[in-house]
């Protein structure tokens, strides 16, 4: 693991000032000005949307009676208060996806595309920012190689912002999951999400900080998706059972569904799309949600060996299985039917992102046909492993990323038909 990254897993704010090339005075002079004058556009009704139809629970959801949303709530993180608790985790999340795709409505229509604001940063203030985001690709590229090349095809912009905000993502999950997890505390989470706060408001703490602060200026983000994953990992630090799909929902939209509502202010939606934002939107919070499901059916054996479960206990117990099944990880036919299931239900998440992938800008859908069908193809090595994700690892080889390339292309300049690519499942 790079040290760039490794310092920010400690818990004490002495660490964040050894940082080589945090110049704070230098990251501070950045035109805080410019945050205040990002535009907002006021919330619009939550109204019920045609892809709010789809359950993943299959329970019957009536839409016509979904609750208002409270706005308040955006403020912080989302409720969970007794009266919430009434309201599923779809529901809660979608009021997300429909309060940011009103966000950044105008300004991703108004041109037809997005509006980039341009620099103006004094130089000295403009060749640290290029060095931030050139560490930026640097981190990138170490750790997502295959993301990283597909991020080539977007523009220089568009590119540097994705780095910068894969970045923050990759240093949030270091947090929980990196070698120093066991100092992390729920106040050293607080912590990190004060630092977003003020990047948020022109003074970034440290060069990575940086790239990001220039980005959300930029680009119509919101904060309110990366506050959300910081409570996603909250949530991983003192939960690790989840009752139900509804909390195993919840938690993906945290950690991961997050992800697709930063990156589509970014990569922008197409002029020629006919379809609503809204509708985008939800197709990135199905990718978001496709990964995190495919992550967890992968790594089954290593979260138990941590303590962790994070299927859903219900459909656990529905299927016969405990966890000491889990613990003692043998594959049973009670387990290759659960698994089943829980690979359907993935697919279809799958199958909800393909329909905005099309929608978006055409030098961004590639790196996210790649993504796309590569995370799907883990789905498909464990059904080849035979269901055993207790003991080993499903992995997409590399003859195999490298074939996925193309036909992302393909994918990504030919539009809405269907190729058969033997990677994507009809
Ligand atoms: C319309 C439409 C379909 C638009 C596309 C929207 C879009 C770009 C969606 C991206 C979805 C995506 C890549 C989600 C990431 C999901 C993920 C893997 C989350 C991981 C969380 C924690 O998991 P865990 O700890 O269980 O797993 P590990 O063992 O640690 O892997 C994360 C690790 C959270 C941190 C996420 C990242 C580091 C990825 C951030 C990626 C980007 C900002 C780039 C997204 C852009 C493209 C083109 C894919
Ligand atoms: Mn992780």
């Amino acid at each position: 693991m790079p040290v760039a990254l490794l310092w920010v897993v400690s818990p004490t704010t002495e660490m964040y000032s050894g940082f080589g090339i945090a110049d704070s005075a230098a990251c501070r002079s950045l035109d805080s000005s410019r945050s205040a004058s990002r535009a907002r556009s006021s919330v619009s009704d939550a109204r019920p949307n045609k892809h709010m139809k789809q359950n993943w629970n299959s329970r019957s959801l009536n839409v016509g009676k979904q609750k208002r949303a409270d706005f308040s709530v955006y403020s912080g993180t989302l409720a969970n208060t007794a009266e919430e608790m009434a309201v599923s985790s779809e529901q809660k999340v979608y009021d997300v996806v429909l309060r940011q795709a009103s966000l950044v409505n105008r300004q991703l229509r108004s041109s037809g595309d997005l509006d980039v604001k341009p620099d103006i940063v004094l130089q000295g203030t403009l060749s640290l920012l290029n060095e931030a985001y050139d560490r930026c690709a640097e981190v990138c590229e170490e750790y997502a190689k295959t993301f990283y090349l597909g991020t080539l095809l977007m523009t220089p912009e568009r590119r540097r912002a994705i780095w910068a905000i894969y970045v923050w993502c990759r240093r949030t999950d270091e947090l929980v999951d990196g070698p120093n997890a066991s100092h992390i505390t729920p106040t050293a989470l607080d912590r990190w999400e004060s630092r977003l706060e003020d990047l948020f408001r022109g003074h970034p703490f440290d060069m990575f900080d940086a790239a990001l602060s220039d980005t959300v200026v930029k680009f119509p983000i919101d904060i309110q998706p990366f506050k959300d994953m910081v409570e996603g990992m909250r949530m991983d630090l003192r939960k690790s059972r989840y009752k139900n799909f509804d909390e195993l929902y919840l938690y993906c939209y945290y950690v991961a569904g997050t992800v697709g509502l930063m990156s589509v202010p970014v990569m922008g939606i197409a002029p020629e799309s006919k379809a609503t934002t809204e509708s985008v939107y939800n197709s990135a919070l199905a990718l978001g949600i496709a990964n995190q499901l495919t992550n967890i059916l992968r790594d089954v054996g290593e979260d138990s060996r941590r303590g962790r479960i994070y299927l859903p206990q219900d459909e656990l117990a529905q299927a016969g299985l405990s966890d000491e099944d889990i613990f003692t990880g043998k594959v049973t036919d009670k387990w290759r039917s659960f698994m089943m299931k829980q690979i359907r239900r993935a697919r279809m998440f799958f199958d909800e992102a393909e329909k905005g992938v099309t929608e978006l800008n055409s030098a961004s859908r590639w790196p996210v046909w790649a993504s796309l069908l590569l995370y799907r193809q883990i789905l498909d090595e464990i059904e080849a492993n035979d269901y055993d994700n207790f003991t080993k690892r499903a992995y997409v080889s590399k003859e195999k990323k490298l074939l996925a390339l193309p036909f992302a292309y393909v994918r990504s300049v030919v539009g809405n038909s269907r190729i058969s690519s033997g990677l994507a499942k009809p």
